[in-house]
């Protein structure tokens, strides 16, 4: 009887481990992932290991998960068990307060303002603007030099960006705001080091000087009492339970942090489109049908582009999402496991991080026949739940994707109605990757009176060999530097 009682209360089995391996000892496979195609790295280990597989990159250990249920569990069903997880250097250059750092109320509280300063009453009321933004970038590239589509898009994003937070701005405080994102853009990946003259120094100096304007701006709006909907209106109203407003400091990493997750992203996306409208001819000459229709109706740019009108692009809509699909450009997100946690049949420790790789999901052929296909009427039916998630899954699911497809939606009708593709077999030099691009075309604008005579604007393309060093720095958006916090 003893016996058997203690049999009874025998602890349950700990979960083991999920497969995979681990590498070596502390740099893990680290070396083995930025050595190679990402994408190749993580379908290598899924073929090997199956759905879920352990690893150690970037200084920590991993519990990587391939399948849309895995995905949900983490970031939707069971999210609190997970929390978000940055490295030090790049929460201190975005803004502590920022909200993707954040879980529980005070992150809800600010999803909501974000939220509401992005539903559709609001972002339709900016479709004129993002239109001269999109018209603007487009008459800028007419001249006959060599661009680079990227650097443009994240000119073009960076406007739609100020317009979303800010509304209307004052000139000089766009500049200053600009010429001071841009030193802190360039030094976000670099070796977090405080000597004067490193990037990352000149970075963190121009941060401050980003939340000095931001503070001037919002004197500026408190002296002239304007009530503004934009996203600064939302977080200057803001009063929580106990009446208390939010501090400058948290306004600015808001504002900041929104500006910082809406630009490359939409920029990327855009250049990827680019791309595969050039690489599909067919497809681009009915995506142009469709546009050219709605430009006539509109007699040119005569009339402004309707709210009902971006509605109604369903053709140049599934170019977007299978460019979503396709290039992928958020391959996987971060959590941190903040209890041990069972899924599976396996154990994810406590503070093992976690990625949902939304890129493998999306290339699984159970999901997406012919998966390296580009072809835009797989969306004439909706994908299974949970197996399309470009813009995440769950409490932190990306709150500006309709903005990011109206700003795509909007830029693709101007740029196929007024400009046309010409075969270009030269090769560019990007000084930005430092890579020779082996492949790139140009556009070349079709006769527009009102443009003058620039007649062949070239647009550099990030193609294969770079946009794969792109999307790496995509995938390492805010965690290269765990490496050399680590080390
Ligand atoms: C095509 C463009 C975009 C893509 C592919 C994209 C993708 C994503 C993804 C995957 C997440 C979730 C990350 C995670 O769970 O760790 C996210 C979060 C976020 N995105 Fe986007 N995004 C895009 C554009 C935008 C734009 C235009 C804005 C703002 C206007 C924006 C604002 C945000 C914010 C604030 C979050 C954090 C939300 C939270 O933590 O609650 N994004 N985005």
């Amino acid at each position: 009887f003893f016996l058997s009682k203690k049999q009874k209360r025998k602890p349950k089995q700990k979960a083991k481990l999920p497969p995979g391996s681990m590498g070596w000892p502390y740099i893990g496979e680290t070396l083995h992932l930025y050595s190679q195609d990402p994408n190749d790295f993580f379908a290598e280990k899924q073929k090997r290991y199956g759905e879920i597989f352990k690893t150690h990159v970037l200084g920590c250990p991993c519990v990587m998960l391939a399948s849309p249920e895995a995905a949900r569990f983490v970031l939707a069903s069971h999210a609190h068990l997970f929390k978000p997880t940055y490295p030090k250097s790049k929460e201190k250059m975005i803004g502590p307060s920022a909200l993707f750092f954040h879980q529980g109320d005070y992150h809800t509280h600010l999803r909501k303002l974000v939220q509401s300063s992005l539903s559709p009453e609001a972002i339709r009321k900016l479709i004129p603007d993002i239109e001269s933004a999109a018209i603007s970038a487009l008459e800028s590239w007419a001249s006959d030099q060599v661009i680079n589509t990227f650097h443009e898009m994240k000119k073009f994003a960076f406007e739609v960006g100020i317009l979303f937070l800010f509304g209307h701005l004052d000139g000089k405080y766009r500049e200053e705001l600009k010429e001071n994102y841009c030193i802190v853009d360039k030094g976000y990946n670099s070796f977090p080091s405080n000597l004067p003259g490193t990037a990352y120094n000149k970075a963190i100096m121009a941060r401050k000087r980003l939340a000095h304007v931001i503070s001037e701006i919002i004197c500026d709006r408190k002296e002239k009492r304007l009530l503004d909907k934009d996203l600064l209106g939302q977080l200057l109203n803001f009063k929580d339970k106990r009446g208390q407003a939010l501090a400058e400091d948290q306004i600015a990493d808001n504002i900041i942090g929104v500006l910082f997750a809406a630009q490359d992203t939409t920029a990327s996306v855009l250049t990827w489109i680019v791309k595969y409208l050039h690489d599909d001819h067919k497809l681009l000459e009915a995506v142009k049908v469709e546009q050219n229709v709605i430009y006539e109706s509109n007699e040119g740019e005569n009339r402004p582009l309707t709210w009902a009108q971006t509605r109604n692009m369903p053709l140049t809509h599934r170019v977007i999402l299978e460019s979503l699909r396709m290039a992928s450009i958020i391959s996987f997100t971060f959590r941190e496991a903040v209890v041990d946690v069972e899924y599976g049949g396996y154990l994810i420790p406590k503070g093992w991080k976690v990625m949902p790789l939304f890129r493998n999901i999306h290339h699984n052929p159970e999901f997406f026949p012919d998966p390296k296909h580009f072809d835009p009427s797989r969306f004439e039916v909706a994908p299974k739940p949970n197996t399309f998630v470009p813009f995440g899954n769950g409490v932190h699911a990306c709150p500006g994707n309709e903005l990011a497809k109206l700003e795509l939606l909007i830029l693709v009708h101007h740029l196929v109605t007024k400009f046309r593709y010409e075969n270009d077999s030269g090769k560019w030099w990007v000084p930005k990757v430092g890579l020779s691009i082996a492949h790139s075309q140009s556009l070349s604008k079709d006769y527009q009176p009102s443009f003058g005579n620039f007649q062949h604007p070239r647009i550099v393309h990030q193609t294969e060999v770079d946009s794969r060093k792109r999307n790496l720095i995509l995938d390492f958006i805010l965690r290269t530097n765990l490496v050399y916090e680590a080390l």
